[in-house]
């Protein structure tokens, strides 16, 4: 698939309602919104256009996911830019930005055009290469930083995600070196000695009874803290991955409080599907579908995690897309990989969490999965809204399909799938990138 050549390429989208409120067509011509209104189809202006019934249909941005693990190169099992693109555009996505932790890891400027060729050549989605911030990810010495920015790949998000910057000289230097081109340290925020090196779940009662080895939210929490005091001191941009804690919420509200006074620096964060619904109780099978890092937590971090994204606190949803082979997850649980697929169910468990609990509406879904991780990612060609001039990234939503997940049914090459058996409110119908069709009636076009 390739955006269209031809600037008199021409799709008419009709009668979809635009984030969830009025409804209207849209007329695409050469993968940019050319008119919002009623537009007849019939008009021989448009004779050869492609017309998409959107009756019924809620049409969005196209999603952003800040934070996808694609697994190319080095674990192509499990997964390749080319089936993570096709799991993305399946769930909604026109672009993702691509996790550094492959093999080799992507701390290189060579190796960053490699992944942002690659996701080209898939050409369903827009690839953005996560930079590493140390090489190899080892936590010394800062990666390829500014050639990595420079290059093909225009990369402006870093993070060496799998693990944390743990030492505050090397994360201090980092946040330093990214501020000259505005760019942004992601970070997976846990204290390496707190969580211990056999810690697989969090650390309660639960785990106790299980006799699984914990690490407590406080792990997250003083890294965030840390983090933020980073950020401020040095002027720059954090993003924290995948909050998992309340208490890392309340650290957040007040961080934000001082960036938004101060106005010199700031702080993002984004939560993930899974920790917005799923709970620890869950371990009590010992099955290793369900462990994650950062882990799955109680009922009140979940609750406070939704109320953080509904108010603002925590600014985007990111998948986390983690997949795994077969071999690598099917362990005793201690010894299973970590990680859970997302980027096919995100968008239904956002809405039946979400929208299903009056915490947010479709405007608000679409700040959240599309508008902020764009921001934050500074990508210009995404996120944009559904406005004349924008190009034509948009999902179209059937908002009442009920849907069991079925992990066969992923058109990803693992099945480490947590929604599996579970109904869902909400289907993608279709995706649209640069007003081509990447998904058509839920299926790859
Ligand atoms: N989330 C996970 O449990 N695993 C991720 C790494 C990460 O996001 O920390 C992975 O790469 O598998
Ligand atoms: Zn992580
Ligand atoms: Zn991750």
């Amino acid at each position: 698939m390739s955006a269209p050549e031809n600037d008199s390429s021409r799709v008419i989208v009709k009668g979809a309602s635009l984030l969830g409120d009025k409804s209207a067509d849209l007329l695409i011509v050469g993968g940019v919104i050319r008119e919002i209104g009623s537009i007849d189809a019939r008009d021989t202006a448009h004779g050869s256009a492609t017309v998409i019934d959107a009756d019924g249909l809620v049409a969005l941005p196209g999603l952003v996911d800040l934070h996808t693990h694609l697994r190319e190169p080095g674990r192509e099992d499990a997964e390749t830019i080319r089936t993570g693109s096709m799991a993305a555009a399946v769930g909604g996505y026109t672009a993702v930005l691509a996790m550094a932790n492959t093999s080799p890891v992507t701390d290189t400027a060579e190796n960053a055009e490699r992944v942002f060729d690659l996701g080209r050549a898939a050409g369903l989605v827009d690839v953005h290469p996560v930079g590493a911030v140390t090489r190899g990810l080892a936590g010394e010495e800062l990666a390829e930083l500014g050639l990595m920015n420079r290059s093909r790949a225009r990369v402006k998000v870093f993070s060496d995600d799998g693990k944390c910057v743990g030492d505050p000289r090397v994360m201090r230097r980092a946040l330093e070196y990214v501020k000259a081109f505005g760019g942004v340290i992601s970070q997976h925020s846990q204290d390496a000695s707190l969580a211990g090196a056999s810690a697989c779940c969090h650390e309660g009662e639960l785990s106790g009874q299980l006799g699984l080895p914990g690490w407590p939210g406080v792990a997250e929490e003083i890294i965030v803290a840390r983090d933020v005091m980073l950020a401020r001191h040095t002027g720059s941009r954090v993003h924290v991955a995948h909050v998992s804690t309340a208490g890392s919420v309340e650290v957040l509200r007040w961080a934000k409080a001082q960036a938004a006074k101060d106005g010199h620096w700031s702080v993002t964060a984004e939560v993930t599907p899974h920790h917005l619904l799923l709970t620890t109780d869950l371990l009590s099978g010992y099955d290793p579908t369900y462990k994650v890092n950062p882990p799955l937590r109680p009922v009140e971090d979940v609750e406070a995690l939704r109320a953080a994204l509904a108010d603002g606190t925590i600014d985007a949803v990111a998948t986390d897309h983690a997949p795994h082979a077969r071999h690598d997850k099917e362990h005793a649980f201690v010894d299973a990989a970590f990680g859970m697929l997302g980027l096919e169910t995100a968008l239904a468990v956002v809405n039946t969490v979400m929208r299903g609990n009056d915490l947010l509406d479709w405007a608000g879904i679409a700040s959240v999965m599309s508008a902020n991780p764009a921001r934050i990612a500074g990508l210009d060609d995404q996120g944009q809204g559904i406005a004349v001039g924008a190009p034509a990234n948009l999902t179209l939503i059937d908002p009442d399909a009920s849907v069991t997940v079925d992990r066969d049914a992923s058109v990803s090459l693992s099945r480490n799938n947590p929604w599996h058996g579970r109904t869902l409110t909400g289907a993608v119908h279709a995706t649209l990138l640069r007003g081509v069709a990447t998904v058509v009636e839920g299926q790859l076009a």
